[in-house]
């Protein structure tokens, strides 16, 4: 039994996440930014960052396929699309966050292999709990609706604000960026023009 085993049960992490170095590192950093870790704001900090980093890239220990194993038929070959998915993740270049939305419409195998609808929204989750870059996320997301649900076309619009570019760097707040990722059927004009309607259209 360590001090930790509390923190890992209550927020389910991966004990593969090692929290008491990121406890030193943090105490690390502090100091070297001319910081007092030992002054009484501070002093729990450390270990306060090491918990939320473990919630925050718990994604590294995530399987989508765990999570879209579960896949039910519901005869339905039409396209599927959930808009407006909220998100947070890590820029990695920065490690500061970078947050905005994601639209994920897939059009279901020739069997109607479906998954349910939270699935997608956690898919998100799985790849945005890591350090990112918005590009590699937006493959990611579209590379496993892919593999694991075998769909005739998916798309993955994914709208983002950058904190690296809106408090420091290039100080650009309110700036966004979108990046996209198409395969199968959804590449055609007509069927990719009707996804991204439906999700511009809000
Ligand atoms: N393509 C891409 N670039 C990103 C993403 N997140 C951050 N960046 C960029 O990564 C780049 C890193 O550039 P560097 O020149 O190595 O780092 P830097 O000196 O801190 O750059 P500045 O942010 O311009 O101050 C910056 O241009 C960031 O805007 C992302 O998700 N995708
Ligand atoms: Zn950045």
């Amino acid at each position: 039994m360590t001090e930790y085993d509390d923190v890992i049960a209550e927020l389910e992490i991966d004990t593969s996440i090692d929290l008491p170095r990121i406890e030193k590192a943090v105490r690390e950093i502090l100091i070297a930014v001319g910081e007092d870790p030992d002054r009484e704001g501070l002093q729990d900090t450390p270990k306060r960052v090491a918990r939320s980093y473990a919630e925050i890239f718990a994604g590294l220990h995530q399987d989508p396929g765990d999570l879209l194993a579960t896949t039910f038929d519901l005869d339905h070959e039409e396209m599927v699309l959930v808009k407006d998915i909220p998100f947070y993740s890590t820029c990695e270049h920065h490690l500061v966050p970078f947050h905005g939305t994601a639209h994920i419409g897939y059009i279901p195998s020739h069997d109607g292999k479906v998954t349910g609808l939270s699935k997608l929204a956690r898919l998100v989750e799985i790849y945005a709990r890591r350090p990112q870059v918005q590009e590699r996320l937006t493959t990611q997301i579209v590379d496993a609706l892919v593999e694991h649900l075998e769909p005739k076309g998916a798309l993955v619009v994914v709208e983002c604000e950058h904190m690296c570019m809106s408090m420091r760097g290039v100080r650009k707040p309110g700036a966004k960026t979108v990046t996209s990722a198409v395969r199968g059927q959804l590449r055609e004009p007509a069927t990719r023009a009707e996804a991204m309607s439906l999700i511009i259209g809000r």
